[in-house]
């Protein structure tokens, strides 16, 4: 394993550990501020994600933004592939992917341009740690050499770190919405 890949490695048990203890004392409302957030994007194809393990939950602010236009999933296609997103209705009838989240029981792929990204951890220039698969950053770079491409992280603040190591293929978020607030991030 590379030094990267190790260091990758300890960022990832750091960030479960805090992440499980800010899940285990949230309380209700958590989505309140993607909400908003979303609510400026009316009718933009946008992906969301049903929650596994510690992940904050944005079932929520998904439902309000069916409401409004198409919703969709990840659905994983297999190892180094892009996900595809199948599409997803309040109350649609979802069956197990493979890693323990569900799916849409019929596939109905569309082409989010929004992206409501889950993550380990997220630092404070928008870079993301996920769970080491690479499919949120092989998927970004497919979507965003289509179009412009909105990737909003969501976590829980404790899920923040000063700075994690990048690699040339890390996609970065365009910002992070926490249940405490939104981050945005400079670049340039
Ligand atoms: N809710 C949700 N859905 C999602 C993702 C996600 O991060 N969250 N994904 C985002 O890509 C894809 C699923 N990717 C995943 C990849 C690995 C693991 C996982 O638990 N891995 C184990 C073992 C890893 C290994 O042995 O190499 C682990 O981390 O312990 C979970 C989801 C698509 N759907
Ligand atoms: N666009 C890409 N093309 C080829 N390899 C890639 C690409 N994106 C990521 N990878 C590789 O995938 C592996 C996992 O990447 P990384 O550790 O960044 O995953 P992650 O962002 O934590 O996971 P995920 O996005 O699945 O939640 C790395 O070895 C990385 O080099």
């Amino acid at each position: 394993m590379s030094d990267l890949a190790d260091i990758k490695a300890a960022a990832r048990k750091a960030a479960f550990a805090a992440r499980r203890a800010a899940h285990e004392a949230a309380g209700p409302g958590e989505a309140g501020h993607l909400s908003q957030v979303l609510a400026g994007h009316r009718g933009v194809p946008l992906s969301g994600y049903m929650p596994i393990r510690t992940e904050i939950d944005p079932v929520p602010a998904m439902e309000e933004a069916a409401a409004h236009g198409p919703v969709c999933v990840p659905v994983i296609q297999g190892a180094g592939l892009p996900l595809k997103f199948s599409r997803w209705e309040p109350g649609c009838r979802l069956k197990e992917g493979p890693f323990g989240a569900m799916i849409p029981e019929v596939d109905d792929f569309i082409e989010p341009e929004i992206l409501i990204v889950p993550l380990v951890a997220f630092d404070r220039s928008g870079g993301r740690l996920g769970y080491g698969g690479g499919f949120y950053d092989r998927t970004l770079e497919m979507l965003r050499a289509k179009r412009p491409t909105l990737a909003i992280g969501f976590a829980y603040a404790a899920q923040q770190v000063e700075a994690l190591p990048l690699e040339p293929t890390d996609q970065p978020l365009d910002m992070v919405v926490t249940e405490a607030g939104v981050i945005g991030f400079d670049r340039g």
